[in-house]
């Protein structure tokens, strides 16, 4: 079976779905930013303060490689998926789905949020140009879940659905 890693953009309740998932499946989860802040004794925002997105990056590249393939949930940050040396590693240890939902709702989840650090100062414009020059990254080698209007719970259900 591997990994069912799930990706997405920030706040498309990859974390959020990934727990659910894990309880109907009776899988561990593995949230790659909780592993990075256990690790680095830090939150991802701090991470980004003291290192600069760069090396998180790196970071982010060494938690992926390090993941077994052994089956278990993982929930990925929304730009792990940007390298493609990041999606090379994800599509050998498992199936990755693409939980896709509208920006307009992604946006009114993220508009107040200041844990995301690449939030900040950003207007909707920018931050939808960044999700628009993702999207070809979320697609590449994905199942594609549309999550807009659907609970949680749905969002696990479809997956299941579809292993
Ligand atoms: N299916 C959903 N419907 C409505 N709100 C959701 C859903 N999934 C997550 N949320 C909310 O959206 C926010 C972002 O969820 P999160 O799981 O952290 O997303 P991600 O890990 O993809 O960034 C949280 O406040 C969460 O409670
Ligand atoms: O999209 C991104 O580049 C990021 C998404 C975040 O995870 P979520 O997608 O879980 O918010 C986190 O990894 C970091 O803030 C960077
Ligand atoms: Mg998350």
């Amino acid at each position: 079976m591997g990994l069912v890693i799930l990706t997405g953009f920030m706040g498309a309740g990859k974390t959020t779905a990934g727990i659910e998932l894990g309880k109907k499946l009776n899988l561990p989860v593995y949230d790659t930013d909780q592993l990075l802040e256990e690790k680095h004794r830090m939150k991802v925002k701090e991470m980004f303060a003291e290192y600069g997105e760069e090396k998180f990056r790196n970071f982010e590249t060494e938690m992926l490689q390090s993941l077994s393939d052994s089956p278990a949930i993982v929930t990925t940050g929304g730009g792990a998926v940007i390298k493609e040396e990041n999606r090379h590693v994800l599509k050998t240890k498992g199936q990755i789905f693409f939980l896709h939902c509208d920006f307009d709702v992604l946006y009114e989840r993220l508009k107040e949020d200041t844990a995301r650090p690449l939030l900040k100062e950003k207007s909707k414009e920018q931050i939808e140009k960044l999700y628009e020059s993702r999207l070809a990254c979320y697609l590449d080698g994905s199942v594609t879940i549309n999550t807009t209007g659907k609970t949680p719970e749905d969002i696990a259900d479809d997956i299941i659905s579809r292993l």
